[in-house]
């Protein structure tokens, strides 16, 4: 089957301000794609053009078959995606039921309203007027409204922002759910745990072009990168009594790094049994993917970005 989305060379500018110079990028059906990046990169731009919302520059897109800078599909379009925006403006004094039913008549195929209203978890509260509703309640309305339309694919601009830690897992869930029950996710956040969490694969974009693309777990090499152990060193002993290269720590730990984990750890422990002594506070890491975010993000953004493309 083709990809869910494909572009191509996409350029936008602003004026003399090109926001996009260059974005490629490919979503398959029923993956969640999420794209990062710094404040002003280029994610809402490259969004609203996928949504139809904004007219592009130079390249190629394709959204479920249809190109969404095409005036004369607009409508099925529209009837085959979902989003979920920041801000969506509803009428604080109808009911939620009243609010998802009234979009469900927008759209030629809806799904069920009570349906809807229960798979986002807002059963119980159909006849609470939606100026009533919590913020989290709020976002699972627009997300009921995003739904309604039995979407193919769901664009989710930073779905869980100003949720408190509990409501995020239970959103984290829902999209999951959805994912299993076949719809393709788009997703901008700012929130690496949500990359982390959902995405089956995340594209940074930085200044307006993609930097890294790929899984999270292998971001900008991250499965490849040298481990990092620390622990404590037990007294007398210095790093040079170690069997390893070891740096010592202003906190009192030292840090191994290693490319042979296995091998390495097994030195160290072998080393510390045969003394009769522990590797206090002993934990192993791979940079996050916040610290492979922040590497490749690490530049200043703050020019104009006036090259051509
Ligand atoms: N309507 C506009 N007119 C002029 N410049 C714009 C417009 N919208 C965005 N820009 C500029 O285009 C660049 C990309 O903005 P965009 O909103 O796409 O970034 P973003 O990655 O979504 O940022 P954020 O994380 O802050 O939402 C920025 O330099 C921004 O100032």
């Amino acid at each position: 089957m083709a990809d869910a989305v494909v572009v191509e060379g996409l350029h936008k500018r602003y004026g003399t301000v090109w926001a996009v110079r260059g974005v490629s990028f490919a979503v398959e059906h029923g993956e969640i794609f999420a794209l990062l990046g710094p404040n002003g990169a280029g994610k809402t731009t490259t969004m609203e053009i996928l949504e139809g919302f904004r007219g592009r520059d130079l390249g190629r897109v394709d959204v479920l078959g249809l190109d969404p800078g095409e005036r004369a599909t607009e409508r099925l379009l529209r009837e085959r995606i979902g989003l979920v925006l920041q801000d969506i403006a509803v009428e604080p004094w109808l009911t939620v039921r009243e609010t998802v039913a009234r979009d469900a008549g927008c759209y030629s195929a809806p799904r069920d309203v009570d349906e809807v209203i229960d798979l986002v978890g807002l059963a119980g509260l159909e006849r609470k007027k939606v100026r009533a509703l919590s913020g989290g309640q709020k976002r699972r309305l627009d997300l009921a409204l995003g739904l309604i339309g039995d979407p193919g694919l769901l664009f989710l601009d930073e779905p869980t922002t100003g949720f408190d830690p509990h409501a995020r897992r239970g959103a984290w869930q829902l999209i999951r759910d959805l994912r299993e029950a076949g719809i393709t996710i788009v997703l901008t956040t700012h929130s690496m745990d949500e990359a982390q969490e959902l995405a089956d694969r995340v594209a940074v974009i930085a200044d307006g072009r993609i930097v890294a693309e790929g899984s999270p777990a292998a971001l900008g090499g991250r499965d490849t990168a040298r481990a990092r152990i620390r622990f404590a060193l037990p007294p007398p002993t210095t790093v040079a009594d170690l069997p390893v290269p070891a740096t010592p720590g202003a906190d009192g730990l030292v840090t191994v790094e290693s490319a042979e984990l296995t091998r390495t750890l097994h030195r160290l422990t072998v080393w510390a049994l045969r003394r009769d002594t522990v590797l206090a506070g002993l934990t192993v890491d791979r940079p996050s993917l916040e610290d492979v975010y922040l590497r490749l993000t690490d530049q200043d953004h703050s020019a104009p970005r006036r090259s051509a493309p």
